[in-house]
C-alpha cells in the first residue's frame, strides 16, 4: 500500500487512477509520494518515506531539486500537459495589451448606473481605442512546449513571429512552423519586436533577464508578456520602463504588491494553466508517472533523474538504486549479487548530470539484506526493493 499526499488540489480524474494499492496520507510527513502544483516545498523537511514528487504542471522552481536528488527522491513534471491553456491565454493577452479592453470594462462598470450609459459609451469610447495585432512583430523567448504553440498560433493570426531558444529540442524544432523566423541573439529580438513573450524556466541564467539593460534595447512602446515566472522580470526596472513609456503594457501572470496596480500593468492571478482540460491533463500525467515509478521503478519525465524504462518486472525480484554518477558503481553492484550467487537477468543504468539510476531484475526474490549490502557501497544514495 502506497500513501499519497496532495500539497495542492489535484484534479479528480487523475486521483481516480490510483488503485486499491494506494491510500491518502493525512500529511506529507507520512507519505510515500507527493503530488503538487505551485506550493513551495523549499521549507519542507521531507521524511525518508518520500520516494517521489510529481509536479502536475511545468515549472519546478517550487521544489528543491538537488536536495531531492541527493536523497534519492525522484521529481517528475508533466511537460506540455498545460501548454495549450497557456497558448490560449497568451493570445488573449496579446489582445489585452493592444486594445484597452480592461480599462474599458472597468469604466463601464463604474458608469453602469448612468441612465444615459449608451450615449456616454459612444462619447467616451475613443479613450479606449487601440491597435491591431495583425502585422506586428512578436518575439518569443523560449521555444519549448508553450513557446512553440504560441509562436505558431500568433503566426496564424497574422503576426510576424521571431523565435529565440539556443537550447531548442529536436521535437520542438519539428513542431515549429517554418514561418517562424529564428533570431540569433536576444539583443536582436529586443531591437526588433513590438511584443515580447517569455516562455523559459526560472533558473539562475534566466532570473532578471528582462531588466534595465534589456528594456534599453527595446522599441519605444513595446508590450511584454510574462507567463513564465515573476523573477524573470526585474520589477523595479519594469516599473521605470513603464513610467518612461519604453514599455507600454506589461501583462503578467504573477502579481506581487510591487507591480500590481502600476499604470500599464495587466496582472492576472496565475491563471495560465487554470483550465479544466489542462488540470485534467496534468493530473493524469503526474499520477501515471508516479504509479509507474512506485510500482515498477520506471522513470519518465523526471527533472532530476534520468529516464529509465524496464516495463513490468517478469522476474523474481527488482531492485532500484539511486547513486552518484561516478566510476565503478556497476561492477560493485553486480559483484554484490555474484557473491550471493544471484543471477541478474536484466539491467539498465542511466545518468543525468551528477546523478544516476540503476534498475536490476534478478532471478531471486529481493531481500532487505541485499538492499542493505548495496546501500553500504560508497556513492549509493538510496536502494529500493521494487519487487
Ligand atoms: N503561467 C502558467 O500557468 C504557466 C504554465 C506552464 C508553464 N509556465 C512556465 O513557463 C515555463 C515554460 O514552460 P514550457 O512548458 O514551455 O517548458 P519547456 O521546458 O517545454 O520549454 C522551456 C524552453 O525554454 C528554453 N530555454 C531555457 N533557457 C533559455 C534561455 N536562457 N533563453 C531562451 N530559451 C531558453 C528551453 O530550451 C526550452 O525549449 C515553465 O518553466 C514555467 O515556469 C507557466
Ligand atoms: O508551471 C506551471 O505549470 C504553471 O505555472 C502552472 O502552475 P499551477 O499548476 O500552480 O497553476
Amino acid at each position: 500500500m502506497y500513501k499519497i499526499n496532495c500539497l495542492n488540489p489535484i484534479a479528480a480524474v487523475g486521483l481516480d487512477l490510483l488503485t486499491e494499492n494506494y491510500e491518502n496520507a493525512g500529511s506529507f510527513r507520512e507519505a510515500d509520494a507527493l503530488l503538487v502544483r505551485s506550493a513551495s516545498m523549499h521549507e519542507l523537511e521531507l521524511p525518508p518515506s518520500v520516494l517521489a514528487i510529481a509536479r502536475a504542471g511545468a515549472g519546478v522552481n517550487n521544489i528543491p531539486l538537488e536536495k531531492c536528488a541527493e536523497s534519492g527522491v525522484v521529481v517528475f513534471n508533466t511537460p506540455g500537459a498545460n501548454a495549450n491553456a497557456v497558448k490560449e491565454i497568451i493570445i488573449a493577452s496579446l489582445l489585452l495589451a493592444s486594445r484597452d479592453i480592461v480599462a474599458g470594462i472597468n469604466w463601464v462598470n463604474s458608469a453602469k448606473d448612468d441612465p444615459d450609459l449608451a450615449k456616454l459609451v459612444e462619447k467616451t469610447k475613443a479613450k479606449f481605442a487601440g491597435t491591431e495585432i495583425k502585422g506586428k512583430r512578436l518575439g518569443v523567448i523560449g521555444l519549448g512546449a508553450v513557446g512553440v504553440l504560441v509562436a505558431n498560433a500568433a503566426n496564424r493570426l497574422g503576426l510576424e513571429v521571431y523565435g529565440y531558444d539556443p537550447f531548442i529540442s529536436v521535437r520542438a524544432a519539428w513542431n515549429l512552423s517554418r514561418h517562424i523566423k529564428p533570431i540569433k541573439s536576444l539583443d536582436e529580438l529586443y531591437r526588433t519586436c513590438d511584443f515580447i513573450t517569455v516562455h523559459v524556466p526560472l533558473a539562475d541564467s534566466t532570473k532578471g533577464m528582462l531588466n534595465e539593460e534589456a528594456f534599453a534595447l527595446m522599441q519605444e512602446g513595446v508590450k511584454i508578456l510574462n507567463f513564465s515566472r515573476d523573477a524573470i522580470v526585474n520589477d523595479d526596472d519594469m516599473i521605470a520602463a513603464l513610467r518612461s513609456g519604453r514599455v507600454k503594457r506589461y501583462v503578467t501572470d504573477f502579481p506581487n504588491p510591487k507591480i500590481a496596480g502600476v499604470k500599464g500593468v495587466i496582472a492576472i492571478p496565475h491563471l495560465g494553466a487554470s483550465t479544466a482540460e489542462s488540470e485534467d491533463n496534468c493530473a493524469i500525467m503526474a499520477v501515471e508517472q508516479l504509479m509507474d515509478y512506485l510500482e515498477n521503478g520506471n522513470i519518465k519525465n523526471s527533472v532530476n533523474y534520468p529516464n529509465c524504462d524496464m516495463g513490468v518486472c517478469a522476474q523474481a525480484g527488482r531492485i532500484a538504486i539511486h547513486h552518484k554518477n561516478i566510476p565503478n558503481m556497476l561492477s560493485q553492484f553486480t559483484s554484490t549479487f555474484a557473491r550471493e550467487d544471484i543471477n541478474i537477468s536484466d539491467m539498465t543504468n542511466k545518468s543525468k548530470g551528477k546523478w544516476a539510476y540503476t534498475l536490476l531484475d534478478i532471478d531471486a526474490p529481493s531481500t532487505p539484506a541485499m538492499a542493505e549490502g548495496i546501500g553500504k557501497i560508497d556513492g549509493v544514495l538510496r536502494v529500493r526493493i521494487v519487487l
